[in-house]
């Protein structure tokens, strides 16, 4: 729990959420929360939650949880970890050097973003247990970076690389674009060759610095057989984040892809897109036992961890809370939001009558309010 010098204790990620929006420039936080344009796929992220009723069994003998759970060979205390997002120094002078120290305090796998604003070495050297960091990456027309970075991460001992495969272009951000929005000051994406970055910093009306600059770098005529490239590149695990299809989860498990995530990148990508929640029973369905399931969208307390978990997926991500942590506490803050969404989980989990995650199955929560409208 992160105490503040004055004000009561931050119990919940809502908490937090209040507490970080005095502390954050205005144009960033618009960043931070915004979506892509009418935002309905952001709103439906936090919604689909509202529709699971849970199904706690009783006289179970339950009388505490166990939230471990282990990802290629490394056991992590808890299975809700951070999604990448870039640029933490917008947010705190030691950016993801400060996240890596939370998310290690919590027990707690830390995805870092290739738009990282400390060095991979630096965050890798933050931590006792490097392996429980992944780098992720977008897929740049300059194939050497991206190559140099994957190298880089393998040297410093991270866990596996993920590639975000839901951004051909950036979604329009309404809010990013009427700010302007730049990447300013003396936060930068500092892993990457300083050419690659420059539209990144150039401020224009009307525009977002962030969306020009992708347009400008990232490779749009990806398909699924130049995955086979960045295969060779690392003897990493490869995890695809960005899939919210039955289709595309079997075509990632023929590409030999090692895991995927269920993600619409927090609402940020194509506004309309289904909620992950209602996306993952279809995917978890196709994969069968083929290869963990990972999920993002919407995660704000212990009891959506739960019912994800419980539909199939092997771990939870969750992209703002981490970052309204950052703000209202550094590296205590990132921890208290951890371990406060994990104890909620465990709490639950023991009123729900399931001790391990391994006992939580779809019975776990009423399915068909899945389909509802607001049942
Ligand atoms: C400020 C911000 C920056 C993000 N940056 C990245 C990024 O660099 N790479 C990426 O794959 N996803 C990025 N995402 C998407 C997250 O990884 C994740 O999919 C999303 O935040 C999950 O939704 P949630 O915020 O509701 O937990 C970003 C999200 C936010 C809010
Ligand atoms: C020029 C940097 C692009 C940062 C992209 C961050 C991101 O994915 C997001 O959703 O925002």
């Amino acid at each position: 729990m992160t105490q503040l010098r004055s004000g009561p204790p931050l119990l919940t990620a809502s908490d937090y959420r209040h507490n970080a929006a005095h502390l954050v420039e205005p144009d960033v936080w618009d960043f931070i929360e915004g979506g892509a344009e009418d935002e309905r796929t952001l709103a439906a992220n936090e919604r689909a939650f509202d529709r699971v009723r849970l199904r706690p069994r009783v006289l179970a003998g339950v009388s505490d949880a166990d939230t471990g759970v282990s990802l290629f060979g490394t056991r992590h205390a808890t299975p809700i970890g951070i999604a990448p997002t870039a640029y933490h120094r917008l947010i705190d002078p030691e950016g993801e050097v400060a996240t890596a120290r939370g998310a290690s305090a919590a027990g707690a796998l830390f995805v870092v973003a290739m738009f990282a604003s400390r060095t991979i070495e630096d965050i890798a050297a933050a931590v006792p247990q490097p392996q429980g960091l992944w780098l992720q990456v977008y897929w740049l027309q300059r194939r050497d970076v991206m190559r140099s970075l994957v190298r880089r991460a393998e040297r410093a001992g991270y866990g596996a690389v993920m590639l975000t495969v839901d951004v051909p272009r950036m979604g329009r951000r309404w809010r990013d674009m009427r700010n302007g929005f730049t990447i300013g000051g003396d936060v930068a994406a500092v892993n990457i060759d300083p050419a690659v970055m420059a539209a990144a910093h150039v401020r224009d009306e009307g525009e977002s610095a962030i969306a020009r600059h992708t347009a400008d770098t990232f490779d749009p005529t990806l398909t699924w057989a130049d995955l086979a490239w960045l295969r060779a590149q690392t003897g990493l695990p490869l995890v695809l984040k960005g899939i919210l299809t039955a289709e595309d989860a079997a075509l990632a498990a023929d590409h030999g892809a090692d895991a995927i995530v269920v993600s619409n990148h927090g609402g940020r990508q194509l506004d309309g897109a289904v909620a992950t929640l209602d996306a993952l029973t279809e995917v978890t369905d196709a994969v069968g036992d083929r290869m963990p399931v990972l999920f993002d969208g919407g995660v704000r307390r212990g009891t959506d961890a739960l019912a994800a978990l419980a539909l199939g997926a092997r771990m939870v991500l969750t992209g703002r809370p981490p970052l309204w942590g950052l703000a209202a506490g550094g590296a205590d803050g990132v921890a208290g939001v951890l371990r406060a969404a994990t104890g909620e989980l465990a709490h639950a989990m023991v009123l729900a009558g399931r001790p391990t995650l391994a006992a939580l199955d779809r019975s776990a929560v009423r399915l068909s309010s899945l389909t509802g409208a607001d049942a």
